[in-house]
């Protein structure tokens, strides 16, 4: 049942009117209503709610309406219910009572205090310690002949706040680099949601946002308005109309989601490309960054391995790091050499680590502590956080790194705010803030006065138990205190027939009556009133003090950015001295040396027994292509990953699993690996392949690395092989970057005689007796045999079988030589020559036409007409 609220509202009961009223303003909001100690959910929202939590959909009475379906749960259990309704792509709008139900006059005053959405949350429960959480706007703008794509992304939980002005083909890699939870569209681009579904792999909500939010006129006026300038010149994004368009969308939202204390998000940053390499999906997904194929867990993947971060911030920024290598040969350099005086250093590696581990998450609690999240045991760790600066700067500041000095010179030790915070919040202080307590004492004067009215009346309340129980001679009379009672005098039943009669029952018990007297009631009201005040007095001064740290915002981000970069290459430093990794040169030109490289995963994964063997990679101006054969199983795609991992460990400035690494830097890593479904999108595994396969060809320059391998498995032996044999020669001759390719088809080495700058490898092994070892030794030259059926045989294939294949696999080798060469030639062919010359077809047209001329019988002309058409046979324009 859908509601109409216009119609209904007439027979609702009051509350129901006021439910309806609000849940007009967010019609497409879950719609969370305090009522009581629950949060319920009405009409639909209780179906989805009960639907999506597993809890009972039940009814609720509606005056003379008819009944209505609800769904609830009790308020305190609310963060961990919200957080499951948004993980679930739900977004959440939260009503609380804002007025106390026993001093409201008829019904409660309710108000939305929150909205949550999967991009716009500060929970704990849905956030991920070492995930960013984007919400992404996007938009296509046309200015002239120009389309350009305007992409703005921020995590509100960290203030990053970044934006990029891009060719509309290239969104699909920002997107897919960025990861969004929540993606902005304009009703006018509507249908591109249907794209975004095909090109992000996790879930992800798409909001789609009336069209007026994506003009020009009035993104600019919000972007001035949030960030107090003029003119956005100041930022560097004045030109990148269509950028700063989506960030305006982005800066609007926030505003309607009410999140209206954004003063802490200060920066808004442009993306450039020209500074970092961008990957794909694909070679995320293939060389396993930040996720192993496997179970799409960081286990097994390269993040798992270089991770050696302290804090959040570090661990947030290496994955950054990670999916962002650097194209400019001074920043890699800086942090290359920040490492290797990190290695160099061990006692300072250690302090630094100390120092790092001792640093909460900044950025997060800033971000709470501005919109008023959080509680005063966070606001004690940034303290404390901010205490440990003073040691780390000390420890770098005449580091013999150009980097680590700038770092901890731009550390802004912010003592002022550090010693207010240490002398407003109790180290003990409770995670809560209804407790009270937690501001010390001798930060307010007036506080202080509050609470020693109520220490002094509570210890006249001591006085008064003594008095009682003199006058009574009741010796366990207690005097105690609940907050339904108050305070009250309780006396065991047996002792009830003593009690005098100034004394008021309040309440029977069981075992115990419980009574007040006059004196108690006055004192009651000095401790009530003094707790309360001070209560308050202390949520005042608590607010203030989040204010004056919000007002910190820049420096402590700053700081925050600072410690991320320290942690980050604090981490490079620690597993490159562990593993063993070298410092790889870095350089302009276009070559690149791996002597003895290893996989970096791998390496780590393997048994001692059977330690990986490491590999050298070789491009130069002239050796531009490997060509990698060899038998399944022989590590040839571990070769092509371990070499595309190297290059970007040394491109994110990391040491390499190396014994030396000279590395010419490379725009772009393109890898096209195995055979991948992507049936969800309804295409089929050769149409992935080959789209995969165009993007490399169309995208890739010579400054690219390209790991192909296994192209053209995925359709018929000569389709695939004719496919991989073009884009080959495609790669030498037109795009001219280095290509590893890894292929079974082992008639491609003959690429190697017609190409100088190909040259063949292979994946040694070597055949005893009764089955084969796996050198894992990549050496000059073709392999000629492809040992599948032995690898079936390893696997544990049943003898039939294996006989079996082996059988059909001698007889097919037979046909193929037949299809190739026609029939004289069966039998006569050796191993080594079996190539199918997939350029002869033409040429044996040619050839039987010339020889089908008969020259004596010929005249002149006929001679030059035949000419002709030979000429038009060989595809020449005469
Ligand atoms: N250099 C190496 N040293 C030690 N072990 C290795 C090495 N390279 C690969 N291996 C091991 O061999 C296994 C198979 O390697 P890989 O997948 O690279 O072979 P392949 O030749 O690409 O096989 P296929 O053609 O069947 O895809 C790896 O999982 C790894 O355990």
């Amino acid at each position: 049942m859908k509601v109409t609220p216009e119609k209904k509202k007439g027979s609702d009961t009051p509350m129901m009117r006021q439910y309806l009223e609000v849940k007009e303003r967010y019609p497409e909001y879950l719609l969370l209503f305090r009522v009581g100690d629950f949060y319920e959910s009405f009409y639909e929202d209780a179906r989805k709610v009960s639907e999506a939590l597993n809890i009972v959909l039940t009814r609720r009475s509606n005056g003379a309406s008819a009944d209505i379906p609800m769904a609830g749960f009790p308020h305190h259990a609310c963060e961990g219910y919200i957080a499951r309704l948004v993980k679930k792509g739900f977004k959440v709008t939260v009503c609380d009572q804002v007025e106390d139900p026993s001093q409201a006059k008829g019904l409660v005053r309710r108000e939305i205090t929150d909205i949550v959405t999967p991009g716009v949350t500060y929970s704990d429960e849905i956030l991920d310690d070492k995930h960013n959480n984007y919400l992404c706007a996007l938009c296509f703008m046309k200015k002239g002949r120009e389309r350009r794509a305007g992409v703005a992304f921020i995590d509100v939980t960290t203030a990053e706040f970044r934006i990029a002005d891009l060719q509309p083909e290239q969104v699909k890699d920002m997107l897919q680099s960025i990861q969004p939870s929540e993606i902005l569209l304009s009703s006018r681009d509507k249908s591109y949601s249907d794209t975004v579904s095909r090109i992000l792999p996790q879930e992800v909500v798409v909001t789609i946002l009336d069209d007026w939010m994506f003009s020009e006129e009035s993104a600019s006026q919000v972007i001035e308005r949030h960030f107090k300038t003029h003119s956005l010149k100041g930022f560097g994004i004045d030109s990148a109309f269509a950028a700063r368009v989506a960030a305006g969308v982005v800066l609007h939202y926030l505003a309607d989601t009410r999140q209206n204390r954004l003063q802490y998000i200060t920066r808004i940053a442009l993306v450039d490309a020209r500074d970092h390499m961008t990957l794909d999906l694909q070679t995320k997904r293939n060389l396993e960054i930040i996720s192993s194929m496997q179970d799409g867990s960081t286990s097994g993947s390269l993040l798992q391995v270089i991770d050696k971060t302290c804090n959040p911030m570090g661990a947030r920024l290496l994955r950054r790091w990670l999916l962002r290598p650097l194209k400019r040969i001074d920043a890699i350099q800086a942090r290359l050499d920040a490492v290797e005086v990190l290695i160099e250093e061990g006692a300072v590696r250690k302090a630094l680590a100390e120092g790092l581990g001792g640093i909460h998450d900044l950025e997060r609690a800033l971000s709470r502590i501005a919109t008023f999240r959080s509680m005063p045991r966070e606001v004690r760790s940034l303290g404390s956080s901010l205490q440990k600066l003073p040691a780390i700067q000390a420890l770098l500041k005449d580091s013999g790194s150009d980097r680590l000095k700038k770092l901890v010179s731009g550390l802004d030790l912010l003592d002022e705010i550090t010693s207010i915070i240490e002398s407003a919040i109790d180290p003990e202080a409770g995670a809560k803030l209804r407790d009270g307590g937690y501001i010390r004492s001798g930060y307010n004067a007036e506080l202080d006065l509050l609470r020693s009215v109520s220490s002094n009346a509570k210890s006249g309340l001591m006085e008064i138990q003594q008095a009682e129980r003199r006058k009574t001679a009741i010796s366990t009379l207690k005097i105690q205190y609940n907050r339904v009672f108050g305070y009250y005098i309780e006396v065991s039943k047996a002792n009830s027939d003593k009690v005098p009669d100034y004394y008021e029952k309040k309440q029977t018990l069981v075992n115990a009556e419980r009574y007040t007297i006059a004196e108690l009631k006055e004192y009651e009201v000095k401790i009530l009133n003094a707790d309360e005040k001070s209560q308050m007095l202390e949520q005042e001064l608590f607010r203030d003090l989040c204010v004056r740290i919000t007002a910190c915002s820049k420096e402590i981000q700053q700081n925050a950015e600072i410690v991320a970069e320290l942690d980050c290459l604090h981490s490079y430093a620690c597993c490159s001295e562990a593993y063993g990794y070298v410092k790889p040169e870095v350089k302009e030109h276009g070559n690149l040396s791996i002597k003895n490289g290893r996989h970096p995963v791998l390496e780590r994964i393997l048994h001692v027994d059977e330690p990986y063997v490491p590999n050298d990679c070789f491009f130069d101006k002239k050796q531009r292509m490997l060509m990698v054969t060899g038998p399944n199983m022989a590590g040839k795609s571990s070769y092509l990953r371990q070499n595309g991992l190297i290059v970007l460990l040394a491109q994110v400035g990391c040491f390499v699993p190396a014994d030396a690494a000279e590395i010419g830097l490379v725009d772009r890593i393109f890898t096209r690996v195995g055979a991948s479904d992507n049936l969800t999108s309804g295409e089929s595994t050769f149409l992935v392949e080959m789209n995969e396969a165009a993007n490399i060809l169309n995208n890739a320059t010579g400054k690219s690395l390209i790991l192909l391998d296994e192209i053209g498995r995925g359709t018929s032996t000569y389709d695939g092989m004719s496919i991989a044999w073009a884009m080959s020669e495609y790669i030498q001759s037109v795009v001219g970057a280095r290509t590893l390719f890894a292929t079974h088809y082992h008639e491609l080495a003959e690429l190697e005689e017609r190409f100088d700058s190909i040259s063949n490898y292979n994946a040694t092994v070597v055949e005893t007796a009764d089955k084969v070892v796996f050198l894992r030794k990549i050496v000059r030259g073709a392999s000629d045999n492809s040992y599948g059926i032995e690898v079936a045989r390893m696997a544990g294939m049943p003898s039939e079988v294996i006989q079996r294949a082996k059988e059909i696999l001698s007889g097919m080798e037979k046909r193929d030589i037949m299809i190739s060469f026609g029939k004289e030639c069966a039998g006569t062919i050796e191993p080594q020559s079996r190539q199918i010359y997939l350029f002869e077809e033409e040429e044996r047209k040619l050839k039987n036409a010339i020889e089908a001329l008969n020259i004596n019988t010929m005249t002149p002309l006929d001679a030059l007409l035949e000419l002709k058409k030979l000429q038009d046979l060989a595809g020449g324009d005469g």
